[in-house]
């Protein structure tokens, strides 16, 4: 049997750096389709980059890194970590700046405008959807985006809205008297709907106007965008930093995949390599 294929995704966002370890069964493996994650560790976006922790992934494992690549929606952060990569045996890094190597058509105004991160994510999710099956794919990074992948697996364009993190800030910064509240209180407990202090009603707007939106986009989406789809209801799939706090809310129709893009990242590199 062959070795698995071992790659290192590192998805550059506007508030994070995501690094990602992932391996692909050589041959494929029927039951994961997705290159599947082995080990994973963020940064904010000004970090310290954690070579050490990565480094250490490697320590006492038989299996060989094959391939690192690095893309995003933030190109001054993308800079930052090829200046930065440390001495030793990383293989150099692929660097993913336009979406020309995509196995992907895009159906929108001005392709090239679109953010990075939401193509991956589409890569990605024509490997999970069905043939002649739609996607719909909410991502709640710094911005939240809500797209659609049309049933011949074309990017067909979508919805962008301020996530959490960037709510949360703007009512601090815009306004006189709202305090910031900070992400992390929204994992302690889910927020109460109606708050009866300043920080409760901020939790709840921030909280179930978020879970809201994302709803009404997915059903708008669906009815607009796919109205004449075939009957097969759309994969709706779910992913991105703040996607955690939402997906207890939305089992019921979506597939959680946290790291999506950086799954379909690995998979466009495994196609500039020719290793797929
Ligand atoms: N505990 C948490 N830690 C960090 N981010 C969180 C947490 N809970 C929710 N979030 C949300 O996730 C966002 C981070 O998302 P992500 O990790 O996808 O990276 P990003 O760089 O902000 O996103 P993007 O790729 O969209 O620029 C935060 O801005 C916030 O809205
Ligand atoms: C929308 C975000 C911020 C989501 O991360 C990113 O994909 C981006 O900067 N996009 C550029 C504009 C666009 O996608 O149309
Ligand atoms: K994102």
């Amino acid at each position: 049997m062959s070795q698995p294929f071992l790659q290192l995704a590192i998805d550059v966002g506007n508030s994070r750096i995501k690094f990602v370890l992932l391996k692909t069964e050589v041959p494929a493996e029927e039951s994961s389709p997705l290159p599947q994650v082995v080990h994973s560790i963020s940064t904010l976006i000004d970090g310290t980059l954690p070579w050490e922790q990565i480094k250490a992934w490697f320590q006492g494992q038989q299996e060989l890194l094959c391939q690192t690549v690095v893309a995003g929606s933030n190109p001054r952060g993308i800079a930052r970590v090829v200046k930065n990569w440390p001495q030793g045996n990383l293989p150099v890094p692929i660097e993913v700046l336009n979406t020309d190597s995509f196995p992907l058509e895009i159906c929108v105004a001005e392709p090239r405008k679109v953010g990075i991160d939401r193509l991956l994510n589409a890569v990605a999710a024509n490997v999970l959807r069905k043939a002649d099956q739609a996607a719909i794919i909410i991502d709640t990074g710094t911005a939240t985006t809500v797209d659609v992948v049309a049933s011949d697996g074309s990017f067909a364009g979508g919805a962008i809205l301020p996530g959490f993190e960037l709510s949360a800030k703007a009512l601090n910064d815009y306004t006189a008297l709202l305090p910031l509240i900070p992400v992390d209180d929204l994992h302690q407990t889910e927020p109460i709907v109606l708050g009866k202090n300043t920080t409760d009603a901020i939790r709840s707007g921030l909280f179930w106007g978020q879970l809201g939106a994302v709803r009404e986009l997915v059903n708008q989406l669906q009815q607009q965008s796919l109205p004449n789809a075939s009957q097969v209801h759309p994969l709706v799939l779910l992913t991105g930093g703040g996607s955690a706090l939402l997906a207890p809310h939305l089992i019921e129709f979506v597939q959680f995949e946290p790291l999506l893009s950086l799954q379909g990242l690995a998979l466009v590199a495994q196609k500039i390599s020719g290793n797929q």
